[in-house]
């Protein structure tokens, strides 16, 4: 049956305009540790640690995205088949609901290279519950420690 236009009208002041769906990897290392980078001064939460990861473009899927995002911030290349998907979070922004969905890849060719970020560091999952990241990330670290 066909929806009447009016049928959602009392939630269209509470739902999102647009969701932004955002894929990011947890690169692990062979000691357990993962790769963060730290957000560079002029951007929206400059100085918080974040997973390398980025948007998805219309019309690719989210495989696709994230091996070209790890080239593109990190310079490594890797294959959709190595991405293990791991947990997801939403958020509400200000503009957009963000989905981020996130891979665990334990296999990648070339050395992680400083592109985009201020910084970036190797650390345990349990050592993320102290670093600032960004509010979507926390409910997903408790998830990385439980799997790595
Ligand atoms: N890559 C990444 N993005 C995250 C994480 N957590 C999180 O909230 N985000 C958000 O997801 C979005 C990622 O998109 P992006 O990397 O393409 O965008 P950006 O703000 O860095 O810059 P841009 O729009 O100028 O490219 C940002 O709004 C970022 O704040 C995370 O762990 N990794």
């Amino acid at each position: 049956m066909q929806a009447s236009s009016d049928e959602h009208a009392p939630y269209q002041d509470v739902l999102p305009r647009s969701r932004l769906m955002v894929v990011a990897a947890a690169l692990v290392d062979a000691n357990g540790r993962v790769l963060l980078q730290q957000r560079p001064e002029g951007k929206t939460m400059a100085g918080l640690w974040e997973f390398p990861g980025g948007k998805v473009e219309p019309g690719e899927t989210p495989e696709a995205a994230l091996v070209r995002e790890l080239e593109e911030e990190l310079g490594i290349h890797t294959y959709e088949s190595c991405l293990a998907p791991a947990t997801f979070a939403s958020e509400v922004l200000n503009e957009a609901e963000l989905l981020l969905l996130l891979y665990v890849c334990r296999k990648w060719t070339g050395m992680p290279e400083l592109r985009h970020a201020a910084a970036m560091r190797w650390v345990k999952p349990v050592e993320m519950f102290a670093l600032p990241m960004p509010p979507a990330d926390l409910p997903m670290i408790g998830v990385l420690d439980a799997l790595i």
